[in-house]
């Protein structure tokens, strides 16, 4: 936005022949403190009522207006040096300003926000500002306000197109329930009726875009929430854009109130006002449908500072409201892994060592644990990325890329689980085919075996215990009538079955090297279909979906899918799968981008600048295995051999 007043312009340009309304006055006019001269550049603080950003009345500025003064706001001086007001609440759903290129609309469009925002509170109106990537100084200090609820540019990142379309569409049901909740169709009756109920308010939630057609090139899947924005009814949502150009997707035409700026092409004047004086006026100077006027500004230099270093009244503004008001439901949230990634103990209660449950945090069974974050950008949240053991993720695929993380992810969960829950609780055994990954976590007082795939006798081992378990559960879970593991959990608490309730996890880490032990697919198969519901659990790791077989696949209802060498074999979703940042640790869970924190403590991760010099530290696993010895030694409780490891007398589990 160019800095300064403009230039001394020349006066009124003529009136187009079509009548138009006289401008409703708003109480906020009435508290003009000084009227310019013609000539003299428009300050939008003033024209809004407000004055000297650095000396209004933070009390008074959103005191409530009358129903018929809301959501009107002042963009300029009419030719009667009256001001001239856009009514937001006015029939049209939009409000198009059009210019050429640099002559003023994304300008004029940054004022009206402010105005909006000097005359009402967050709780009133909110904003939420797209455009393309060249975008960002038309937003300049708008994110300061309390009143933006997102403000994304849409540049190289395929996800960001996404995450703000999705935001909206889940903003329209948001805004559709509440309303059917209190039987109401229109926005200005559920804001009249909320008070007196427990709903959530609703402010009127103005859309701006800069640049409109520039910014359905960068983000063409907009189109369609355009589209559903306009047809969506009295939900109290406007759209505010600037155009440099007079085409306009077909769902827009008729549905926008018009105003238009300089354009230096007649064609384009005729199309917008079907004349050419468009191309005749000055700078600052436009037509608000039929009714010449000369806009306000936001941005004219406060008195008090330099002329070498102009700071505008918008900054001033911004600083002075910042926090001063309950902020606007924030509707787009910074995208997954934009932060240092977490610490395995992040999600967790506080971290103790207790005699009876050693390191770690005390949570109660049945296992289920959060490993990361997810975004769900339909509900405007950033949840946990949970894993249940009990339910669909008793059998879990995580499949990836090499080098997507498999091997972490199964870490990750793993010490989770180790730090929820005791060794009698939970039991884990390897088979650890996919590399040296797994071998931190052999000194677990919960790991059974961690076998290398070389190592066929302690491979056969690891499924003939297993299988055995099974088998005993099968006939114990008959003759004592378990029906369920949640039946078979309560039953170890309450009596002794002479079969320990722990549930084991078979994690089978790289699956294609299954076939090097001939038998061993079907074995873990077996185990796959009959385990669950008998506390025994999966978690396969591959590279592919098609590295595992078709049962399997169907299966494992519990899935984390990394970012794949060929998104187009997803099982999730392809667009989804494609616009999955080709980072380590990015997966897609229930549909859902999510993270997955590292398998290390949360203050043994480097600090944000750290990270961002460095990257990750190569000693990681080394902090793995400190962790694991610290869990390791706070163990008091009974002990299982362990295979290829032993270390203590046995209590076979
Ligand atoms: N959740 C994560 N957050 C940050 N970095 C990660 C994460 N997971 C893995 N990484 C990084 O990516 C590297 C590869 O991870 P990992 O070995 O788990 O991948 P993989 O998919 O198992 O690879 P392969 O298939 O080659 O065994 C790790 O060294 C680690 O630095």
């Amino acid at each position: 936005m160019p800095p300064g007043p403009p230039p001394a312009r020349p006066s009124m340009p003529p009136r187009p022949t079509a009548p138009s309304p006289p401008p409703p006055v708003a109480e906020a006019t009435q508290v003009i403190r000084t009227e310019p001269k013609p000539e003299e550049p428009i300050d939008m603080f003033a024209l809004a009522g407000i004055g000297d950003p650095l000396r209004f009345d933070l009390s008074k500025i959103w005191q409530p207006r009358d129903v018929d003064q809301r959501y009107r706001v002042p963009i300029g001086l009419d030719e009667n040096q009256q001001p001239l007001l856009l009514d937001l609440l006015g029939s049209k759903t939009a409000v198009g300003i059009f210019s050429g290129a640099e002559q003023g609309s994304s300008q004029l469009l940054h004022s009206i926000l402010f105005g909006m925002a000097a005359t009402h509170s967050p709780a009133e109106i909110n904003f939420i500002c797209v455009g393309d990537s060249y975008s960002d100084p038309t937003w300049n200090s708008i994110g300061d306000l309390p009143h933006a609820a997102a403000i994304q540019a849409i540049g190289a990142n395929a996800s960001d197109e996404h995450r703000i379309t999705t935001a909206l569409e889940g903003e329209l049901e948001r805004r559709a329930s509440l309303l059917s909740a209190l039987s109401t169709q229109k926005f200005t009756d559920y804001q009249m009726i909320q008070p007196q109920t427990q709903l959530d308010p609703m402010p009127m939630l103005v859309v701006a875009i800069n640049r409109l057609s520039h910014f359905l090139e960068a983000a063409p899947g907009f189109d369609q929430t355009l589209r559903r924005l306009m047809s969506a009814g009295d939900l109290g949502i406007r759209l505010l854009f600037s155009s440099y150009t007079s085409k306009l997707p077909d769902h827009l035409i008729g549905m926008f109130e018009q105003v238009v700026l300089k354009f230096l092409s007649k064609r384009t004047s005729q199309a917008l006002l079907g004349n050419d004086r468009a191309a005749q006026l000055p700078l600052g100077h436009g037509y608000l449908g039929a009714q010449p006027f000369r806009t306000a500004r936001a941005d004219l230099p406060h008195p008090s500072s330099s002329p070498d270093y102009p700071v505008p009244a918008y900054k001033l503004f911004a600083d002075r409201v910042r926090n001063q008001a309950r902020p606007a439901r924030q509707l787009v949230l910074p995208p997954p892994g934009q932060e240092q990634p977490s610490g395995v103990d992040a999600p967790l209660p506080r971290l103790t060592t207790s005699e009876d449950r050693g390191f770690g945090a005390e949570t109660a069974s049945p296992p289920a644990v959060t490993i990361g974050t997810v975004d769900n950008p339909r509900e405007h949240r950033q949840d946990p990325l949970r894993l249940d053991f009990t339910g669909a993720e008793s059998r879990l695929a995580i499949v990836g890329r090499p080098g997507s993380g498999k091997t972490t992810a199964v870490l990750t969960t793993l010490m989770a689980l180790a730090l929820t829950s005791t060794p009698t609780e939970v039991r884990f055994h390897c088979l650890a085919f996919g590399g040296n990954g797994l071998l931190p976590l052999r000194n677990l007082p919960h790991s059974r075996a961690v076998a290398p795939s070389f190592d066929r006798e302690q491979v056969d081992q690891v499924l003939a215990h297993l299988e055995s378990t099974l088998d005993r559960r099968i006939r114990c879970f008959a003759s004592e009538e378990i029906d369920s593991t949640a039946d078979f959990r309560r039953r170890r608490a309450e009596a002794d079955l002479g079969e320990e309730a722990t549930d084991h996890f078979l994690v089978v880490d790289e699956w294609p090297e299954v076939h090097q032990h001939p038998g061993l697919a079907d074995r873990v198969l077996r185990l796959a279909r009959r385990g669950p519901e008998h506390g025994i659990h999966l978690v396969v790791t591959a590279n592919r979906w098609d590295d595992l077989p078709r049962e399997l696949r169907e299966l494992t209802r519990g899935r984390i899918e990394l970012r794949l060498t060929d998104p187009r074999e997803s099982l999730v979703s392809t667009p989804a799968a494609e616009r999955l940042p080709d980072e380590a640790g990015h997966c897609l869970h229930r549909g859902l981008w999510g993270t997955i924190n590292l398998p290390v403590l949360d203050d043994d991760l480097p600090s944000y600048f750290e990270l961002l010099e460095h990257g990750l530290p190569d000693d990681l696993p080394a902090k793995t295995r400190a962790l694991v010895t610290r869990i390791d030694e706070s163990w008091q409780g009974p002990r299982f051999s362990q295979l290829g490891h032993e270390r203590t007398p046995a209590d076979d589990g």
